[in-house]
C-alpha cells in the first residue's frame, strides 16, 4: 500500500488503549501522519462510539486506511463494517494482515490489544500498511460485498 501522503485514522476503546499508544509511538518514529479518533484514556467505554466515529470518516471518504483495537478486535470490526466502503479485518498476525491486505483490500486493520504483544502489533501494521491488493479474482469477489 502507497502511504505516501495519507493520514492514517486510528481508534480504540480502553481494551486497546495501550496498544494504540504502542503504535502511535510507531507511526511519529516513522514519520507517518495519523489522526486520532479515541478513546484517549483506559477509562471504560463503548467502542461502538470510536468504531462508527472512524467508519463514518472513511465512509465520506476523509480517510483511506485506518488501524483500530479494542480487547479482541472483534466489537470494533464489527461496528466499523456497517459503514459503506469498510472492510476491516481483524488481524492477529502478519500472515493475516498480509492476506488482508492482498485478497480482501482491507482498509481498517482491526488489532486485538489484549491478545498480541507490542512487537506483534507493530509487526502487524506494518506488514498491512506495506501490502498491496492483488486484484485479478479478488476484486471481482470484494466488488460483491456491498449490498445496497
Ligand atoms: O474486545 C472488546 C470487544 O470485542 C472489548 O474491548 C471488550 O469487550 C471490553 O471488555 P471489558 O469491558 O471487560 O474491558
Amino acid at each position: 500500500m502507497n502511504i505516501e501522503g495519507k493520514i492514517i485514522a486510528l481508534a480504540s476503546d480502553h481494551a486497546g488503549f495501550l496498544k494504540k499508544q504502542v503504535i502511535i509511538k510507531f507511526l511519529q518514529e516513522n514519520n507517518i501522519p495519523f489522526k486520532d479518533f479515541g478513546s484517549y484514556s483506559e477509562e471504560s467505554v463503548d467502542y461502538p462510539v470510536y468504531a462508527h466515529l472512524i467508519g463514518e470518516a472513511i465512509e465520506k471518504g476523509e480517510y483511506e486506511t485506518g488501524i483500530t483495537f479494542c480487547g479482541t478486535g472483534q466489537g470494533i470490526s464489527i461496528a466499523a463494517n456497517k459503514h459503506q466502503g469498510v472492510r476491516s479485518a481483524i488481524c492477529w498476525n502478519t500472515d493475516i494482515a498480509e492476506l488482508a491486505r492482498q485478497h480482501n483490500n482491507a482498509n481498517i486493520c482491526a488489532i486485538p490489544g489484549r491478545f498480541v504483544s507490542d512487537e506483534e502489533a507493530i509487526a502487524i501494521v506494518k506488514a498491512f500498511l506495506s501490502t498491496d491488493f492483488e486484484g485479478g479474482r479478488h476484486a471481482r469477489r470484494v466488488d460483491q460485498i456491498p449490498i445496497c
